[in-house]
């Protein structure tokens, strides 16, 4: 049992996985795992906040039980219908009769879609608008409305008396909470924001227009630690994220796709030339490198040097994979510099700039440099002009 009060009202009633391997089938968090939150909110009437994965339903039922402590929730407020919070609503539903379900107007229809027709019968649904309140006794739930924070139907709740804000998916951390309780919040919370939601960075900023208004003593996440220090830091955090603003505008990142290491070592010879110009450089193996882990670096830093092999006339596989991941979230505003290798036939920097061009607002440096299988004289020219124009203002 792993049941813990966050304030005298609000019981924790989450449960960790610390051996999922892929977070949504493709994100490694071995070996810290994740949580899945869910709270219980005590008063006159009691709200259970969310539910969890089905892959830690007997842990949770356990701290549920504990906290309920012999009574019945009153409702269930369901953020969002994503099964990762969600796979309980119905079982949580049938061991609770007169348990309300507390959702806006798009969570029943996916609700249904999830467990069937009769799994919301109108007897049992409150559905909430923007702004609107539940009453619990001396707690007060606010409910704003989120779309696409990261599923359409996601809303926020905030407890008026208590200032604090159930935050669904965002402000949420990788790392199970037993493993990871001494970790910072911000590398976790970037990967997972930038991998998860990073798509959807018009909604988060709406949301955070929506939030600027109301004093917050602790947000609670449906994933890692409720947040009750540097609250405003996680905000800023989240502003600059989900305004695709770099978190470092000096920094190059240099990611390289290579076969044989020809290309990787112009990759290299790149980074320590800007190096020698005094630029701060981070390099990454795309062929060793996870793409959320590549992707986290590339949208934290201002300039990014992609340096990839053709491979069959095409993008060798694992830059072509960034670049699928880069486009799907959304990846803008940066400066770029290509490097292409192809011992025949380089086509990898106009297959790399045609990528780039279908992303927003990205300025490609006038030079690519094209080697022929390894550096020669005219490809070592090549790399110190990038260089310069990788620096210059
Ligand atoms: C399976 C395979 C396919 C390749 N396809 C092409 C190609 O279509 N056109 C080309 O110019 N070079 C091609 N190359 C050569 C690479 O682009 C590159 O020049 C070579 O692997 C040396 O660079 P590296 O040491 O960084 O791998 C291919 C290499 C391999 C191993």
């Amino acid at each position: 049992m792993n049941a813990y009060p966050v304030t005298d009202a609000v019981t924790y009633v989450g449960a960790d996985d610390p051996d999922l391997a892929l977070f949504e089938g493709q994100h490694p968090v071995r070996p810290i795992g994740v949580s899945y939150n869910s709270y219980v909110i005590t008063d006159q009437k009691i709200a259970v906040m969310d539910t969890v994965d089905a892959r830690v339903t007997e842990a949770w039922l356990e701290n549920l039980d504990y906290a309920l402590d012999g009574r019945a929730p009153d409702y269930l407020i369901i953020s969002h219908m994503e099964p990762d919070h969600a796979a309980n609503v119905a079982r949580l539903a049938a061991l609770y009769p007169e348990m309300k379900l507390v959702g806006n107007a798009k969570t029943f229809a996916m609700l249904r879609q999830f467990f069937g027709p009769d799994a919301a019968p109108a007897d049992r649904l409150v559905t909430v608008g923007e702004g609107d309140v539940l009453e619990l006794g001396s707690h007060r739930l606010r409910f704003f409305l989120a779309p696409m924070v990261h599923w359409p139907e996601v809303m926020v709740t905030y407890e008026e008396s208590e200032k604090l804000l159930f935050s669904a998916d965002a402000f949420g951390r990788f790392g199970a909470l037993s493993l990871t309780e001494k970790a910072p919040w911000a590398p976790q919370a970037r990967r997972y924001y930038l991998n998860i939601v990073g798509k959807y960075g018009a909604q988060v900023q709406a949301l955070l227009k929506k939030l600027a208004a109301l004093p917050v003593e602790a947000i609670l996440p449906l994933h890692g630690p409720v947040l009750t220090q540097e609250i405003g830091r996680c905000l800023e955090l989240y502003d600059l994220w989900s305004s695709y603003r770099p978190e470092e505008p000096d920094r190059v990142l240099v990611a390289y796709a290579s076969i044989y290491g020809h290309t990787k070592q112009a990759a290299l010879a790149l980074a320590d030339l800007l190096t020698e110009r005094g630029a701060d450089v981070t390099t990454c193996d795309l062929t060793t490198t996870h793409v959320s882990d590549a992707l986290t670096q590339a949208f934290c830093c201002g300039k990014l040097v992609l340096a990839s092999v053709t491979y069959d006339g095409g993008l060798f596989p694992p830059m072509e994979e960034l670049l699928n991941h880069l486009k799907a979230k959304n990846f803008q505003s940066r400066k770029i510099g290509l490097m292409e290798n192809g011992s025949w036939a380089p086509q990898a920097a106009r297959l790399m700039r045609a990528r780039l061009e279908e992303m927003k607002n990205l300025t490609l440096c006038p030079t690519a440099v094209s080697i022929r299988s390894a550096l020669n004289e005219g490809s070592r020219q090549q790399l110190e002009q990038l260089a310069d124009e990788l620096l210059a203002p």
